[in-house]
């Protein structure tokens, strides 16, 4: 293990070099960008052993802190998170035909993929406020799992507030009530008249407002905060551990964070035979991959809601990979995709995003068909997000090596949907049985700067 110190560029080029600590606590780089390791460790030969979560998270994650914070702070991590996980597994491999697998990646408090780097994330933030004697304002927007990740993770935090920003009524109802029946003073839920990406370019505005600046500390745990990519790049390990070899992932894909943090784990050496991102109708980076056009459409609705995102901010990681690090051409990508709401991509850069990922987009009729499939050929009760990656692991040609599918969510988060295709409704995890009737928080708003500046402000002039 490294204790030496990592440190962190942005993608855009126009931030100064940091380290984890700095990293974690500010979500997003100064200059807009996304921060990256300067340079990818080398998993150690311990990691790719070992089945054990813990060891393997540990020998994963540790490089990436260095010696940023406190000694021990990962261990005491590593303890919280899976002390929260109801398999002994954590992420237990389930083969459902020869040659084809799910990664179970649902069994924490809130039965989302979420949870294992969310516990985590919420864990060191500790350890770097109390090291630091600070406050934190955590701003995160989610389509569903990752706002109820963060507010499972973070009520009650001493030093943090957390704001949630959610599309209003574009999230199950169980994902709702699972971000707005917590009562805790440090949360705020703000359901936004807007789809995701609207809520996720609120975010990012709002990080950059010297109003609330002045304030204090601002961050975000969406994927756009490097943490939670390093905390996802454990299960990658673990699948292959208890594969005993490599394999093609096939990842349910939303803001593209799970599946970029697959790729991680190749840089740092894990054997992988390929990534397919799997989205559903809100194809942008299935058209980027594709048809070398990555823009803009406005998001719409489906039943796997998570993944309901047209403008994936981890698409600027992989494109600045891709570039061989060039945070010029980094920039003006995403520069002109802002400006115009498309940019087409030279024939090296495509080449080199093809050689990364390959993309299927799987529509809603055959959502709902994998979901009866997926019942009828193994019966499992998959969630939608699920089902696409099993439609999409269908597509993959098996002969050289076992396709694993990642199933992200429980389908009882979605059991309206699931029931209504399957006739009959999941049995609910036991994290969602236990969903008090509590009633709902939240505050409704605009999809405008204006507004949830008002309600931010607010939020934290409070005390
Ligand atoms: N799928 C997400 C959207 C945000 O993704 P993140 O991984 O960047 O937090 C959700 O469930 O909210």
């Amino acid at each position: 293990m490294s204790t030496s110190s990592a440190r962190y560029v942005s993608t855009r080029g126009q931030a100064p070099e940091t380290d984890f600590s700095d990293a974690l606590l500010r979500g997003i780089a100064p200059d807009g960008g996304l921060y990256m390791p300067c340079a990818w460790p080398a998993l150690s030969p311990q990691a790719m052993r070992t089945t054990d979560y813990k060891t393997l998270a540990l020998e994963a994650v540790s490089p990436f802190i260095g010696d940023a914070l406190p000694a021990g702070a990962l261990d005491r991590a590593l303890d919280r998170l899976t002390a929260g996980f109801d398999h002994p597994a954590v992420t237990p491999l389930v083969e459902l035909e020869p040659g084809l697998f799910v990664l179970e990646l649902f069994h924490g408090p809130t039965a989302a993929f979420k949870d294992l780097a969310m516990q985590l994330v919420a864990a060191l933030t500790d350890e770097a406020l109390a090291a630091s004697g600070e406050r934190l304002t955590i701003l995160t927007a989610t389509s569903g799992d990752t706002g109820a990740a963060a507010v499972r993770a973070f009520a009650g935090a001493r030093s943090v507030d957390l704001v949630v920003l959610h599309p209003l009524g574009r999230v199950s109802p169980i994902q709702r009530r699972q971000m707005t029946t917590v009562q805790a003073d440090n949360v705020l839920n703000l359901a936004v008249r807007g789809d995701f990406d609207d809520c996720q370019r609120l975010v990012k505005g709002l990080l950059a407002q010297e109003a609330l600046r002045e304030r204090g500390r601002l961050s975000s745990v969406n994927s756009i905060n490097w943490a939670r990519l390093a905390g996802q790049i454990a299960y990658y390990v673990s699948a292959t551990a208890q594969l005993g070899g490599p394999a093609t992932f096939v990842v349910p894909t939303g803001n593209f964070g799970d599946a970029f943090a697959g790729m991680a784990a190749t840089r740092m050496g894990l054997a992988a035979h390929g990534f397919v991102a799997a989205v559903n109708q809100n194809d942008a980076l299935a058209r980027a991959v594709n048809d070398g056009l990555y823009s803009r459409r406005p998001a719409v609705e489906s039943a796997s809601v998570s993944m309901d995102v047209q403008a994936p901010s981890n698409f600027e990681r992989l494109v600045f990979e891709a570039a061989g690090r060039d945070a010029a051409r980094t920039r003006s990508v995403f520069e002109t995709f802002a400006r115009d709401g498309a940019v087409a991509f030279e024939p090296d850069l495509l080449a080199a995003l093809r050689a990364a990922v390959s993309a299927v987009s799987i529509d809603e009729t055959e959502t709902r068909a994998e979901i009866a499939r997926a019942h009828a050929e193994w019966g499992r009760v998959v969630c939608p997000h699920t089902a696409v990656a099993l439609a999409a692991a269908r597509r993959q040609d098996r002969s050289k090596g076992p396709v694993v599918a990642l199933s992200t969510a429980h389908p009882s988060k979605f059991g309206d949907f699931v029931g209504d295709v399957l006739g009959f409704p999941p049995e609910p995890a036991p994290v969602i049985a236990a969903l008090g009737d509590q009633a709902e928080r939240m505050t409704t708003v605009e999809a405008t700067m204006e507004a949830a500046l008002a309600a931010v402000t607010a939020f934290t002039a409070r005390t």
